[in-house]
């Protein structure tokens, strides 16, 4: 039986070093046991120090990588990451309105959490107006939720003020993530809005290391890769807030710097 096993898109960037990027989503959708598909939308080169340089794939390119992939397998759910500037979000979101490729969990990547920019500033109000309103799951870290709502967050209450306002802009479900730049913090708590209102947090310990490039991308895969197993959006965004803490706290002793989230854990879905 062809077409019968969960297969998952990412649409983002490569980034060379595999802590975050394509690299980091495919082997998401490996430990989480579906098949795992890429349209490339841009290059960065980095490494565990930051990155360096950054190509943008030409739209023609991105175009032909939805059509090819479309027209031979079933794609059960997609995610986004790095998508550079203006033209590169209005390409997904046209293939994305084109294309069945199932529930879209947005990773609305803007900074890595080492101050390097992924994403144009004259590109946020494209994101709000055509990405945003397309998202299942719409996934922004701290800074990204103050970004594109101007809400400062400072408490759970101002997380869910941030999350209904990305919801009145049309994304289904919202998880906001929290703060994890203080060392003397205990835990981390990202707030979770769903559709049917209804609200909750998820709080995991922070765990101080410095391996933890690439969070994002783990956890956005991960929901993305339950969602086409058919796992409710709670259960999907709860699981990957377990598989993500796991990863940050098994370290991985690889690069000299920052170094990235072990993908290899031992960890059962
Ligand atoms: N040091 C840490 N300890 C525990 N959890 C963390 C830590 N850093 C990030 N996380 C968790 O990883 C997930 C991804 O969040 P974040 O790192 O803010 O995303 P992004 O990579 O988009 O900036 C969140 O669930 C967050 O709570
Ligand atoms: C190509 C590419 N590079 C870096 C990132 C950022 O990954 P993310 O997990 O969102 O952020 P950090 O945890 O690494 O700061 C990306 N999405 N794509």
């Amino acid at each position: 039986m062809v077409n019968q096993f969960p297969q998952v898109l990412t649409i983002a960037g490569s980034d060379c070093d595999g802590s975050a990027g394509l690299q980091a989503d495919m082997n998401t959708f490996q430990r989480c046991g579906v098949y795992g598909m890429s349209v490339l939308t841009a290059a960065v080169a980095g490494n565990s120090y930051g990155i360096f340089a950054s190509q943008p794939m030409p739209t023609e390119f991105i175009d032909k990588q939805f059509a090819v992939l479309t027209e031979d397998f079933q794609i059960n759910a997609c995610k986004t990451g790095m998508l550079t500037d203006t033209r590169t979000i209005e390409t997904v979101a046209k293939n994305y309105q084109k294309h069945d490729l199932g529930p879209l969990v947005l990773d609305p990547v803007i900074i890595t959490k080492h101050g390097d920019m992924l994403l144009e500033e004259d590109a946020f109000e494209t994101l709000k107006e055509k990405l945003i309103p397309q998202a299942t799951v719409l996934t922004p870290n701290y800074y990204e939720a103050v970004k594109l709502t101007g809400i400062q967050i400072e408490s759970t209450t101002d997380a869910l003020k941030a999350a209904q306002i990305l919801q009145e802009m049309g994304a289904k479900n919202v998880m906001v993530k929290g703060k994890h730049n203080d060392k003397q913090q205990t835990k981390v708590t990202d707030l979770v809005l769903l559709e049917d209102k209804t609200s909750f947090t998820l709080s995991e310990p922070f765990i101080n290391t410095t391996h933890i490039n690439g969070t994002g991308d783990l956890l956005s895969a991960c929901i993305a890769a339950e969602i086409a197993k058919k796992t409710s959006i709670a259960d999907a965004i709860k699981q990957a807030k377990k598989f993500v803490t796991a990863a940050i706290a098994d370290q991985l002793d690889v690069g000299h710097k920052y170094g990235p989230v072990n993908h290899l854990v031992k960890y059962s879905f």
